[in-house]
């Protein structure tokens, strides 16, 4: 599956955009939220959530680059998140911020950290629809991919496979038509592309291809 992070979309003609993805063979649209404290960079919020909600035809797929996110998952539930990631690296009581997620309706993420290892997920497995694989430190679009990832992502699919868990494995960032198809052979289920979409001359094409990739 693949997930374009309007993060690289052109934010006057965000509409566009979107219909864009619309028209597309996308599963999801990535829905980036910097705060500056987390990654050193600021995104955007709540109201553009709800923007890409109105006209998405999509489910949102909210990624959370937040400290403390348990102070906004009602807001960004109520803004049109289908799936509600949050950094382990940011939450004390992952569990229950998790529980939180399922109470609001949304299907839980977690998102990993480069330096962070798979094995710190591995008693709450089973409570997850979504694990997200950093494949870039967060922060910036169009950064280089992380090598590692794959070895990341095979011991992740490794974990999923000895236990009941039943979640999806999201690669994120750096993601282009060379390593996707590596990627999904290591076990994983949706990636996650802005830059490479975005900056393509034909961004619904190169989704396409990407997609083809994956399969
Ligand atoms: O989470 C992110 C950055 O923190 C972005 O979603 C990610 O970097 C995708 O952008 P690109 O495909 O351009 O690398």
């Amino acid at each position: 599956m693949i997930a374009p992070s309007i993060l690289a979309a052109d934010f006057a003609n965000l509409q566009r955009d979107l219909e864009m993805i619309n028209r597309s063979e996308a599963d999801y649209v990535h829905v980036d939220i910097m705060d500056g404290l987390f990654v050193p960079n600021i995104s955007f919020g709540i109201p553009v959530c709800e923007a890409a909600h109105r006209h998405a035809t999509k489910p949102l797929d909210v990624h959370l680059m937040i400290v403390d996110p348990d102070r906004y998952l009602e807001a960004f539930r109520t803004a049109g998140a289908h799936i509600l990631t949050v950094h382990y690296e940011a939450c004390t009581h992952l569990h229950r911020t998790v529980q939180r997620i399922r109470e609001l309706g949304a299907r839980p993420g977690v998102a990993l950290n480069p330096h962070t290892p798979v094995e710190v997920l591995s008693e709450i497995l089973p409570d997850l629809a979504l694990v997200l694989v950093m494949s870039v430190n967060p922060g910036f679009g169009g950064q280089k991919f992380i090598e590692n990832t794959y070895r990341k992502v095979e011991r992740l699919a490794a974990l999923r496979q000895a236990s009941e868990a039943d979640f999806l494995i999201e690669i994120d960032g750096g993601v282009n038509a060379q390593n996707a198809a590596l990627l999904s052979q290591a076990g994983a289920d949706v990636l996650v592309a802005g830059n490479f979409v975005f900056s393509a001359p034909d961004p619904e094409a190169t989704i396409a291809d990407l997609k083809k990739k994956t399969r």
